[in-house]
């Protein structure tokens, strides 16, 4: 894996070294925003209108940031119109691939051979990590925003009149609620896991394993008396948290070394977790081979024979028992 300076490919690991063994995540730089009718997203600058067949989500499907927006794309409606590509599993010396030998659908779009071409034809000066998803237009031939929680509240919002589609996983009333947990949720768990996993200092590691369990605790705490993280509601929120926990029994327990416990060990989440799963349409979304051949394949410094491992055996399609806490399913807007 690598990144790109002024344009230029380099083929380099995350420099832990420069932060004393911490994985630091830098932020995503491309942030402009589709809204309805092409007005200001909520940063007041200039936002893209919402047209079918104008963009083209590209992802990983081994990829949780990713993933999030296609459980989006699918749960709002948007599989006919926005398109989407997959790269290879492996991101190797070239970083993320649209090689079909491999296992990508290739990019119908663009024919490009790698993802980091899209950001230099975004600006061929681009200093910075070539990271999945990005959401490509078609029209002005760039990516327009290659950050997955504002492509989450796009697709919530951004193309409603066109689908018919109102479901609204970012309710008014629960942002408050959603925004807390979705910081300690990222910060902790979608992060802490790379953060644990990254770590090159065992002090550093011990630190988020620790954080992230606590973290997990205060999850099974509440999902204890609450259907959905918000409460009866499902929202992004949930979708945010699910991405993580998918992955964990087969990646970041073994790969990360977030061994503490397994989900499997905990009532609650092993059952919300199950019950997300199982919601009409987001299994189809989640691919373990991708998922699996991904992570021990890609980081040799973690796992330098590239060995995918055959377990764990999961049976995700199994009952949950949710239904005894009250849940109303997702918000329809008003
Ligand atoms: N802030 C971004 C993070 C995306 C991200 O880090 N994606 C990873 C894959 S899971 C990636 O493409 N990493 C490549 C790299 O860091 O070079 C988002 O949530 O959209």
């Amino acid at each position: 894996m690598g990144l790109l300076i002024e344009g230029v490919w380099h083929d380099q690991w995350y420099d832990t070294g420069k932060h004393g063994g911490e994985f630091v995540r830098e932020s995503a730089q491309l942030r402009d925003w589709i809204t309805r009718d092409g007005g200001p997203g909520p940063d007041g600058q200039p936002g893209l209108s919402a047209e079918a067949g104008r963009y083209h989500l590209y992802v990983s499907l081994a990829c949780p940031w990713a993933h999030r927006t296609l459980i989006l794309r699918r749960l709002k409606g948007l599989d006919e119109l926005i398109g989407v590509s997959h790269v290879s599993p492996l991101m190797l010396d070239q970083g993320w691939t649209y090689q079909e030998s491999e296992g990508s659908s290739g990019d119908p779009v663009n024919g490009v051979d790698y993802h980091r071409q899209l950001y230099t034809l975004t600006d061929p000066h681009y200093t910075g990590r070539v990271t999945v998803p990005a959401l490509w237009d078609k029209r002005e031939g760039r990516i327009v925003n290659n950050e997955s929680a504002d492509l989450l509240r796009m697709f919530n919002d951004a193309f409603d009149d066109l689908t018919g589609n109102r479901l609204d996983f970012y309710p008014q009333d629960l942002r408050r609620a959603i925004d807390a947990i979705n910081a300690d949720v990222y910060d902790h768990i979608n992060n802490g896991v790379y953060k644990s996993g990254f770590a090159t200092e065992q002090a550093v590691y011990e630190k988020h394993v620790v954080a992230l369990f606590e973290a997990l605790e205060r999850m099974e705490s509440r999902l204890a008396e609450s259907r959905y993280l918000a409460g009866e509601w499902l929202t992004e929120a949930d979708i945010r948290l699910f991405t993580t926990l998918i992955r964990f029994d087969a990646v970041y327990h073994g790969h990360f070394k977030c061994n503490l416990r397994r989900i499997e060990d905990y009532p609650h989440l092993s059952n919300y977790l199950r019950e997300l799963y199982q919601w009409p349409g987001i299994k189809e979304t989640v691919d373990f081979d991708h998922i699996k051949r991904h992570y021990y394949y890609s980081h040799d410094t973690i796992n330098p024979t590239r060995i995918v491992p055959r377990g764990p055996l999961l049976d995700l399609e199994r009952p949950h028992d949710r239904e005894r806490l009250p849940g109303k399913g997702i918000r329809e807007k008003g």
